[in-house]
């Protein structure tokens, strides 16, 4: 029988489909050695963040991809440092296609592909998986933010780490996603700074959950999930400021401790030098980098990794169509160059080198 009109859709435009996962999988397939490279990334980020592999985990680049072909020259340049610093670094790409705003604003490339106010989201997550292979290929791994809860099954199989951002921090829908996922997962502080929300969030995804979601042929399901042992928080500071100093650190460590968070919260946590612990300037957040390098070279214990926003050049522009942009330069957060960032790598490659010195 009819579902009552008047009562649905009151508020729906536009219902589009979009193909179910496995066809943009089959259309853009991971080829075997982008499929072992996702997999041995995925474990060699899990044995740095439980304290079995004395390198440092680094998740680098833009803080939103907008543009493949600056994506893609960003990766060739990042990829040969990750081979020349791979024996004190475990360096992965941030590919960043889902952006959560605090208000309104531009979304990211799935959300909106063309930065045109048309949101062709079918050919947003196309070029997700393009950007996605074209990383991959160049034996670089990836790192994304997991925001809709429908995205991972169109893009997952390429991604080493995931994280959750500030804003979902909390959120069960988030902690339901993160217990299926197939890789480490970070969780942001919240944008107030609350430790215990990601805190709790961490130990709530170790558990196996029951939800709604859809399967690779677009099918609703319920899905019965594992827990993923490898959950971890990631300090990012707070609207009142950073949270990367070392008073910070063992505080979020005994927070971590009390919530009974497993795994890599026993060890450690990731420093994110943007955000709130750089007031999003760039300069800062390389001064950032640099402390935090300091303190690591010293042998302070429980930073496991670094996250940082850099890209092919400094700073920022507001979201507008690629013909009307400063190439290579974010359209969400400021960006510390690539040269900076390049001296910044070696930097924290320097900092391993002494810390297994002491
Ligand atoms: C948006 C996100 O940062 P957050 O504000 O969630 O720490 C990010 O760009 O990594
Ligand atoms: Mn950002």
């Amino acid at each position: 029988q009819a579902v009552f009109p008047e009562t649905v859709d009151v508020n729906i435009r536009q219902l589009d489909p979009i193909p179910a996962p496995r066809a943009f999988l089959k259309e853009q397939p991971l080829t075997d050695e982008m499929s072992n490279l996702v997999l041995h990334s995925r474990q060699e980020i899990r044995d740095v963040l439980n304290g079995r592999d004395d390198r440092l985990l680094v998740i680098v680049g833009p803080c939103s991809i907008h543009d493949p072909k600056a994506a893609h020259e960003y990766a060739e340049k990042l990829a040969a440092v990750k081979r020349e610093l791979e024996d004190r670094l475990v360096i992965v790409m941030r590919v960043y296609f889902e952006k959560p705003r605090t208000t309104i604003g531009w979304k990211g490339l799935i959300n909106d592909p063309d930065l045109d106010g048309r949101f062709n989201i079918r050919k947003g997550m196309w070029l997700a998986r393009k950007v996605l292979t074209d990383v991959l290929s160049l034996g670089l791994p990836a790192a994304t933010e997991w925001l809709d809860p429908i995205t991972p099954q169109y893009i997952c199989d390429a991604i080493s780490w995931g994280a959750i951002g500030a804003r979902n921090t909390e959120s069960q829908v988030h902690r339901e996603l993160a217990s299926g996922l197939s890789m480490p997962v970070g969780f942001k502080n919240s944008t107030d700074g609350s430790i215990k929300a990601a805190a709790d969030s961490c130990y709530t995804a170790g558990f196996e959950h029951h939800f709604l979601s859809i399967n690779l042929d677009g099918r609703v399901i319920s899905a019965e999930t594992k827990g993923n042992p490898d959950c971890h928080l990631v300090l990012r500071g707070s609207s009142s400021g950073p949270n990367y100093d070392a008073e910070s650190v063992r505080n979020a460590l005994e927070a971590l401790k009390a919530s009974k968070a497993s795994g890599p919260s026993q060890y450690g946590l990731v420093i994110d030098a943007a955000h709130g612990n750089c007031g999003k300037n760039e300069v800062r957040e390389a001064e950032v980098i640099e402390e935090i390098a300091a303190r690591l070279a010293q042998g302070e214990q429980g930073i496991t990794g670094v996250m940082m926003e850099s890209f092919l050049v400094g700073g920022h522009q507001k979201p507008a169509p690629l013909d009307q942009l400063v190439y290579g330069q974010s359209v969400t957060d400021a960006c510390v160059p690539w040269d900076r960032t390049n001296e910044l790598l070696h930097t924290l490659a320097d900092a391993v080198t002494a810390r297994r010195a002491l």
